[in-house]
């Protein structure tokens, strides 16, 4: 395992105090990828009700909603509507994390600004800990908890998901929202089984390439560029799963359901430029947009 700090460090140093070194040079150039990160078709989505994510949205676009593209508000509306469907995705997940009652401790591994951790305590009224490489992520997410007033059940930490503090065996659930295409697989479920009780649940959203394609397209390949990841195969999750005691109970593609967010994002005025990958690869099947629920058994 890829362990940078001991567990003594993080038990002793207050949440946001302590930032451990990377674990690899690798990890480095992503902490500083994330720290750096202000891109306003994040920024001001958030901004709509104070839920930031770093993932895509799933659902139809509200046409209706929307109404006419030449009103002075079209653009307001339609940040509105993107940020609508990623927390669509959101909900999509927290479905599938199976029965969680306030007693409960959820695991975030890749937390971002934390949008989903507040989510979950929203719904489930539990604890929820997650975990980032970026420092500045890491105390914005605190930060809106303390806004929020959840401090007390929602955490953020500064800390690589291949090695976390937690306690074997007690989360009862954990999951990956977009961040699993930074890591090793082996390593990534390794540790999700170790904090996982018996019966827990995992639950991940990814894009991953697919096998039926061939090899990674050039979509994928330009993905992979544009921020710096690793994008693994459905073959991989699906091997590296069954190799550490995760048992997918539940696969949805979500490939068809991400399309209107990409194309209702390829009209805005926040485009990033990375749209046209997203919608050639998952238009061309070389790319795929996937939930994964499996039981830790
Ligand atoms: C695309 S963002 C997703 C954020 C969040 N899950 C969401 O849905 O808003 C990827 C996240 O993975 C985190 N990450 C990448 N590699 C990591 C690692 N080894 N340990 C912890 N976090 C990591 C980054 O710091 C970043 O917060
Ligand atoms: C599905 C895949 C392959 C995801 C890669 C990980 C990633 C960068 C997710 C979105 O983050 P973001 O919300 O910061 O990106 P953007 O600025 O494009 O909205
Ligand atoms: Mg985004």
């Amino acid at each position: 395992m890829d362990r940078s700090v001991t567990d003594t460090e993080l038990t002793l140093a207050p949440a946001s105090a302590f930032v451990p070194a990377p674990a690899t040079p690798y990890q480095g150039d992503i902490a500083r990828y994330w720290d750096h990160e202000a891109r306003p078709v994040n920024l001001r989505l958030g901004d709509v009700d104070g839920l930031y994510h770093h993932h895509y949205g799933i659902g139809d676009v509200d046409h209706a909603a929307l109404g006419d593209p030449g009103d002075e508000a079209y653009e307001k509306r339609l940040i509105a509507e993107l940020h609508r469907l990623e927390s669509a995705q959101t909900d999509v997940l927290l479905d599938h994390l199976g029965p969680i009652g306030p007693g409960d401790t959820l695991v975030d591994a890749g937390c971002g600004r934390g949008g989903s951790m507040v989510m979950a305590h929203q719904r489930f009224g539990c604890t929820v800990e997650g975990v980032t490489l970026s420092a500045k992520q890491a105390e914005f997410a605190n930060r809106r908890a303390r806004e929020l007033d959840i401090d007390g059940s929602v955490r953020a930490r500064v800390c690589n998901m291949l090695g976390t503090p937690f306690e074997t065996g007690r989360a009862a659930a954990s999951w990956n929202n977009e961040s699993s295409m930074y890591v090793d697989l082996h390593d990534l479920f390794a540790e999700h089984s170790r904090v996982l009780a018996v019966g827990g649940r995992y639950v991940t959203i990814t894009g991953c390439w697919n096998p039926r394609y061939g090899q990674p397209s050039k979509w994928v390949s330009q993905i992979n560029a544009h921020f710096e990841c690793n994008i693994h195969s459905r073959r991989e999750y699906m091997r590296a799963m069954a190799d550490n005691r995760l048992v997918p109970q539940t696969v949805v593609d979500l490939t068809a359901a991400t399309l209107p967010y990409w194309e209702a994002r390829a009209t805005s005025s926040l485009v990033t430029g990375i749209e046209e990958a997203f919608i050639n690869s998952y238009k061309d099947g070389s790319f795929q947009y996937l939930l994964i629920a499996a039981d830790r058994v």
